[in-house]
């Protein structure tokens, strides 16, 4: 320090600096050129209940991901170079008003970027905002009040012993919340095992779950094998695509669900076991028991307690934070640091996730693979910038005329069933609203006409 300087002036040092810095009633973070935290003042602790410790290090993506705050400013500054400020809620309920600065190094690379963020409003009590702790979620994304309810309702299920049925389509994070149900109940310490019935053969799947005696059938071990349910005595077993399983088996696993006993392949005697069971499908149980292929009593058995995981399309708040889960994840395993633009995020929200969760995790590991290092539009597959445009298959021998009234009669029809009003399908199909009219008098003449 330059000693001709105001005599007042103290020589400070970093560690003051710091200890000061605490003092500070606003917010301040230092992350590198990786979005890592490398230094934090105390308020992280007033804004998020989270300790210094608990912050440095940490990624940017991975604590919006487990909603400490939202929105994230970080991606943007990454990529635009320029400061910004924006508002953002913590998981406390705090609102802040955050400003970041990203200083650049000599070839125009980030190199840090400083935050400040100062309180607007009071903050409220974790239980009061409605946010679930980390800790609780082991690992599972829920940003929408619908998964979150599901997850307060399996919290609550978890304590019981009664038996689980988890519907939902494809994808939608049936096994993960099995696996969940299983950690926060009683039962976390002893062993979860899963059984997918679909993979396995009918009776390689018998033997897998009651185990066989010795000579119980020719090429099995000789000393026996025991089977899946006693080897995860007290604890749970998932059996996954269970509307997949033979009447056969469902007769043999009705029984040791309703008496929790069963016994072994070519064996004689009884085994007791304590088993919480948890089962999922994608399959409609209900069409099947009306088609005779499942069991009305199994179906009763299994669906003590029922919760049916809704598709990724109805609960778009998901999307954006399971793409940071999923690019952060995959950015550690392939040591990349990619980041995605918010078109890309606009894009992947707007879509309709035919695969659900486990669709958008594939697509997101494809895209950090093959990607420049900001995923955009047009790394996305073509699925994502197209408009869907309905197919409309025409009758080969038709004439010019006949397919120009066959193309006319389909696309009033679609409209109008999807819109149910004539001054909706005129706008769809830019005619006038009394040629709609006509023209669904003429072609949907069975459905009444509201103008
Ligand atoms: N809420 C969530 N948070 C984080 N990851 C999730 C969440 N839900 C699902 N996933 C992930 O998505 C993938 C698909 O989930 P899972 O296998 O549990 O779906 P599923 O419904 O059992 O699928 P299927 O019916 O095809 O067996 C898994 O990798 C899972 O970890």
């Amino acid at each position: 320090m330059d000693q001709t300087n105001n005599a007042n002036e103290i020589e400070i040092t970093a560690e003051t600096l710091k200890s000061l810095l605490d003092y500070s009633s606003d917010e301040i973070f230092i992350f590198n050129n990786k979005r890592q935290i490398i230094y934090v003042n105390g308020v992280c602790e007033r804004n998020y209940g989270l300790k210094k410790e608990d912050l440095l290090g940490r990624y940017s993506n991975d604590l919006f991901e487990k909603e400490y705050w939202t929105p994230s400013i970080y991606p943007e500054v990454y990529i635009k170079k320029e400061p910004l400020s924006m508002i953002q809620k913590t998981n406390t309920g705090a609102e802040l008003l955050t400003s970041a600065i990203p200083v650049l190094n000599d070839d125009n690379e980030v190199e840090l970027v400083i935050t400040t963020a100062r309180e607007l409003k009071n903050y409220k009590t974790i239980n009061e905002n409605n946010a679930m702790p980390e800790k609780e979620l082991h690992g599972m994304i829920a940003h929408s009040n619908k998964i979150k309810n599901t997850i307060t309702f399996a919290q609550k299920v978890a304590k019981t012993n009664s038996t689980v049925l988890i519907q939902g389509e494809s994808g939608t994070g049936k096994g993960i919340l099995a696996r969940y149900i299983h950690q926060v109940s009683n039962r976390k310490d002893k062993p979860f095992l899963t059984i997918n019935c679909a993979a396995i053969p009918e009776k390689l799947l018998e033997s897998e779950l009651f185990g066989y005696t010795k000579g119980a059938f020719t090429g099995a071990a000789p000393s026996g094998k025991t089977g899946l349910l006693e080897a995860a005595n007290n604890g749970t077993v998932f059996l996954d695509e269970i509307g997949d399983i033979s009447l056969v088996l469902q007769a043999k696993l009705l029984q040791v669900i309703q008496d929790k006993e069963f016994i072994p392949v070519g064996g004689q005697e009884k085994k007791k076991v304590n088993i919480r069971f948890i089962a999922a499908t994608n399959r409609d149980l209900e069409k099947l028991i009306e088609n005779g292929e499942f069991r009305e009593d199994l179906y009763y058995r299994l669906n003590v307690i029922d919760i049916t995981l809704p598709p990724l399309r109805e609960r778009k708040e998901d999307i954006t934070p399971l793409i940071y889960h999923f690019l952060n994840k995959f950015n550690k395993e392939y040591e990349t640091n990619k980041l995605i633009s918010q078109k890309c995020l606009t894009a992947l929200t707007n879509y309709a996730w035919p695969g659900n969760i486990r669709q958008l995790e594939n697509l997101i590991e494809k895209l950090v693979i093959v990607s420049d290092t900001i995923i955009d539009i047009h790394d996305l597959p073509e699925t994502f910038n197209k408009k869907k445009k309905a197919s409309i298959q025409l009758d080969s021998s038709l004439t010019l005329d006949g397919a120009v009234e066959q193309v006319k009669q389909q696309l009033i029809r679609d409209s109008f069933q999807k819109h149910k009003s004539s001054r909706k399908v005129a706008e769809e199909l830019q005619v006038s609203q009394s040629t709609a009219t006509r023209l669904i008098r003429k072609y949907c003449g069975e459905l009444e006409v509201e103008q």
